[in-house]
């Protein structure tokens, strides 16, 4: 990274070096990132339901985001960038550490997942004046060192009629239960020290940053884990995980 000297930034060098160091997991949906890979069908429905609906696709058609130009900030290993790649969006995936960007490029290489990656950060690429037909920041906001920058970078990239989807985890009880002391401590889900509590953004908060982006919020889902399903489900309950669908007014 060579604009931080100058710019403002929301990389937190220690964050960034965590992920780094887990590179090569990033696909592997048994290791440690496997909470991201079980997450994935939800999250990817959610996302394809609301962009066809918002730009008035076509459900059924194979891929229904064709010329769609879509940003994934802290896109990590490209869980998400790939599968979006395939239904059609020209999908570019960015994330201040390099390893993830390699590991990244490789695997899509290998997949014939057409993805640009670059290493990068939201507020320089905002900086650039690059602009989206989406935005994404998913399970990222919890990692930044400064929510209101990041959010707002990431928000001056939404074309007018544009927009964009965050992920993230609430700052509630119930979280610091589930997400600190369940996931971490006690199943072993994530690697202990993931996440700081602190960083949890409740969806008020998310929602204000958003708007004062100049974005307003269309869509809130809890997503709540199902133990005798095993699986991750859309809910009404925000209280621990939850995703915002935001959209720059044409
Ligand atoms: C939990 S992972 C999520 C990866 C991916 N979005 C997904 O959901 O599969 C968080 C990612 O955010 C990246 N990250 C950390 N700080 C960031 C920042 N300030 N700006 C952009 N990305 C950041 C990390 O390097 C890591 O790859
Ligand atoms: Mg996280």
């Amino acid at each position: 990274m060579t604009e931080t000297a100058e710019t403002a930034t929301t990389v937190d060098p220690r964050e960034v070096e965590r992920f780094a160091a887990l590179a090569a997991e990033w696909w592997n949906p048994r290791g440690k990132m496997g909470v991201l890979h079980k997450f994935n069908p939800v999250r990817l429905a959610w996302l394809r339901e609301k962009i066809v609906a918002h730009f008035g696709r076509d459900p059924r058609a194979m891929r229904p985001l064709e010329g769609l130009r879509l940003l994934d900030i802290g896109c990590g290993g490209g869980l998400l960038c790939e599968p979006l790649a395939r239904m059609g969006a020209s999908v570019v995936g960015i994330d201040p550490a390099e390893k993830n960007v390699r590991v990244a490029s490789l695997h899509a290489e290998q997949s014939g997942a057409p993805v640009e990656y670059r290493a990068t950060t939201a507020e320089a690429l905002a900086e650039a004046g690059e602009r989206f037909d989406v935005v994404l920041a998913m399970e990222v906001v919890e990692h930044v060192a400064d929510v209101g920058l990041f959010v707002n970078s990431a928000a001056s990239m939404v074309k007018p009629g544009g927009l964009m989807a965050a992920a993230t985890l609430n700052r509630t009880g119930r979280s610091f239960a589930l997400a600190i002391v369940g996931a971490e401590y006690v199943l072993g889900w994530l690697p202990k020290g993931t996440h700081d509590w602190k960083r949890f953004v409740t969806p008020e908060e998310l929602a204000d940053a958003m708007a004062a982006g100049g974005l307003a919020v269309i869509d809130r889902e809890g997503v709540v884990f199902n133990p005798f399903l095993n699986e991750w489900r859309r809910s009404s309950d925000l209280g621990v995980n939850y995703m915002l669908l935001a959209e720059r007014p044409a």
